[in-house]
């Protein structure tokens, strides 16, 4: 099963922000959205996930999600954004309100085992009782995707996770996402700016510039000249241990 993005297109008023975008992601696959600042990439997650009303279609096992209502898309898609609100909230109660596309009336036994079980799934069970606000950085990406998890949808739209974390918390958070992409079989689309970790992770990897995808391609069909097209920077791409990392010229 796969998410399609056909002919998108999306502007800001008169503003065209993205131009014709199209690309296919798999189950069980993290593809890295990646490009400049201002290439389109927040706007990008957010047409998928219904924020935004794009032209063009996305289409999930068949069903085209840009024609459902927000709810809908809700279940089957959970987005990410770069900051979140809610600071008053403590880790467990925010987690429990991304369930929210589940609910009816109010929540259930089901939806508390289901935030618990979770919570348990990625160590953060001593943080529950705390503030959102008196968490550090590195802790805060954790609770949240513990409130993806929590929506249960199969696709997972992640807008830059990385930001203010250090290597390790990178690294973790990486992996973390890599595991449960494999457990639970979902389709990852990850907004960042760290090509070597996007090397590392990522399955796929969509370049995006001014609106416009560059490229498409797994790491092994990777171009050096997209880098330059991509970013206007000159990086040399180098195999070390099986591995691909850039350096740029500096
Ligand atoms: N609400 C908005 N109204 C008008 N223009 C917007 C709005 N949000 C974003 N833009 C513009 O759309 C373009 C793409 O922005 P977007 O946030 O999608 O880029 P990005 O690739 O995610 O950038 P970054 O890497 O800096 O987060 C930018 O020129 C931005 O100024």
């Amino acid at each position: 099963m796969s998410l399609e993005v056909k002919n998108m297109s999306f502007s800001y008023k008169y503003n065209k922000i993205l131009k014709d975008v199209s690309f296919v992601a798999k189950k069980g696959e993290l593809l890295a959205l990646l490009g400049p600042n201002g290439a389109g990439k927040t706007t990008l997650l957010k047409c998928i996930s219904g924020l935004l009303k794009p032209f063009g279609e996305v289409i999930f096992d068949g069903r085209l999600l840009n024609k459902m209502s927000f709810k809908e898309i809700s279940k089957i898609v959970s987005y990410f954004a770069q900051s979140s609100g809610n600071s008053g909230l403590s880790v467990f109660e925010s987690i429990l309100l991304s369930r929210k596309p589940h609910i009816k009336n109010s929540f259930s036994a089901k939806d508390y085992a289901i935030v618990q079980s979770i919570i348990k799934m990625l160590n953060i069970a001593h943080l529950s009782l705390k503030k959102l606000d008196h968490i550090s950085g590195g802790e805060a990406q954790k609770v949240r995707i513990a409130q993806l998890l929590a929506q249960e949808s199969k696709i997972l739209l992640i807008d830059e996770p990385l930001n203010n974390l250090d290597l390790k918390n990178q690294i973790e958070v990486m992996r973390l996402l890599k595991s449960l992409i494999v457990q639970k079989n979902l389709i990852v689309i990850v907004a960042m700016h760290d090509l070597n970790i996007a090397f590392n992770y990522a399955d796929k990897l969509l370049f995006l510039r001014d609106g416009y995808v560059i490229d498409f391609c797994s790491l092994e069909q990777l171009d050096n000249c997209v880098i330059d097209k991509t970013y206007g920077v000159k990086m040399d791409i180098l195999n070390q241990k099986g591995k691909k990392i850039c350096i740029p010229y500096f």
